[in-house]
């Protein structure tokens, strides 16, 4: 378990990391989403005690890593953004070196580095030197030092930064296996990777916690209201009499007729309702067929671009904010509006 509170970061006079707190539980994968200079970075490199906050604490499986950074270290595997790799090292020589760094019992080395290496699907490569390995591998050589001694912590920085789409893949199945056991923290440009494999999605910016909640939620509930794109058979005045009796639905618009009489259009709801139901029956008792129904919520990118730019304000997307990562720090939640984890105060400032 990872609990960060009130993490403060600065370089001089600039404000790296402003007031984060989060805590990932046990066997989650949270995603670290944000622009280049959020902060993700930053944020890791604390975590894993590789350099040191302003203010604030970070605590591994009740481990304080400034207090006591041993203990707390001990139970994390990191993969920075450039994997610390020994270029002139064969792939065998470096995973027993990191080994041996992280105080691996001599008796259990042996098997724990084939296995890991079985894991990252480096064995057919483990007397090649580091650096004859092209980028793919070289990462997948990084991953696997950090899973050596199996810590109950992985902090992976773009760990699919460089690789093919089938290693990007491949990857990603690693990762979601390794979530069984770890707790797992990882950065991401790619807002697709974060929804397919992550249980929380963490949007940074300017150092700030923007919004976090999981892929699901953002999507249904950022946009404040809920779409259903339809296709449906009939004319115009059936069709918005039939769903004019839904009292569900808030909004539709009507986007075009084909020759052959099918109407285009999206229907609004509130973000808690679902009237898929209620329009099937009503356009069915109108003799109007339906032949295409979609949700249409927003999509990672969208939530990305919006929370991230200067629209989000005054939005009104209920149900999100910092609660699932951080149910006990209310003193903090207080600090960040209920909508979308900005913290409220300082929010005019950071705008641009
Ligand atoms: N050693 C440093 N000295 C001064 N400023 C720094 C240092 N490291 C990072 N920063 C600044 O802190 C902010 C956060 O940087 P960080 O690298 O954590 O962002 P990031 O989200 O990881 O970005 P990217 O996606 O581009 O890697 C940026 O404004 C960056 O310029």
């Amino acid at each position: 378990m990872i609990e960060v509170k009130n993490l403060v970061k600065k370089y001089g006079d600039h404000l790296a990391i402003n007031n984060l707190s989060f805590t990932v539980e046990k066997g989650q994968i949270l995603g670290f989403l944000g622009p280049n200079g959020a902060g993700k970075s930053t944020t890791m490199n604390i975590i894993t005690g590789y350099i040191s906050a302003t203010e604030g604490s970070v605590v591994i499986d009740g481990h304080d890593i400034f207090d006591e950074p041993e203990e707390a270290k001990k139970r994390i595997g990191y993969l920075p953004e450039l994997p610390p790799l020994y270029p002139d090292m064969t792939v065998r020589e470096y995973l027993n070196f990191v080994a041996d760094l992280k105080m691996v019992k001599r008796s259990e080395k042996s098997k724990m580095i084939a296995k890991i290496m079985g894991m990252a699907k480096i064995t057919d490569v483990s007397d090649r030197l580091i650096k004859q390995l092209s980028k793919g591998y070289k990462q997948r050589v990084g991953l696997a030092q950090a899973i050596i001694g199996f810590p109950d912590v992985l902090i992976l920085d773009e760990p699919t930064v460089g690789l093919d789409p089938m290693q990007i893949i491949e990857i990603r199945d690693l990762i979601k296996k390794l979530s069984k056991e770890h707790t797992i923290i990882l950065s991401s440009h790619i807002l697709s990777e974060v929804s397919a494999i992550c249980d929380t999605v963490m949007i940074i910016n300017k150092g700030k916690l923007i919004v976090s909640d999981t892929p699901d939620n953002l999507s249904k509930h950022i946009g404040g209201s809920n779409g259903l794109h339809l296709q449906v058979k009939g004319t115009k005045e059936k069709i918005k009499e039939a769903l004019e009796k839904i009292t569900e639905i808030t909004k539709i618009d009507y986007e075009s007729r084909t020759k052959d009489g099918i109407i285009k259009l999206t229907a609004y709801c509130k973000e808690d309702d679902d009237i898929r139901e209620a329009v099937f029956y009503a356009l069915s008792d109108a003799r109007c067929p339906i032949l295409n129904m979609q949700s249409s919520n927003m999509s990672l990118e969208d939530i990305f671009l919006e929370v991230t730019q200067t629209k989000v304000k005054g939005k009104q997307a209920k149900g999100l904010g910092r609660r699932k990562l951080n149910p006990s720090n209310t003193e903090d939640v207080s600090q960040v509006s209920p909508v979308t984890g900005q913290n409220q105060e300082t929010d005019h400032e950071e705008e641009n």
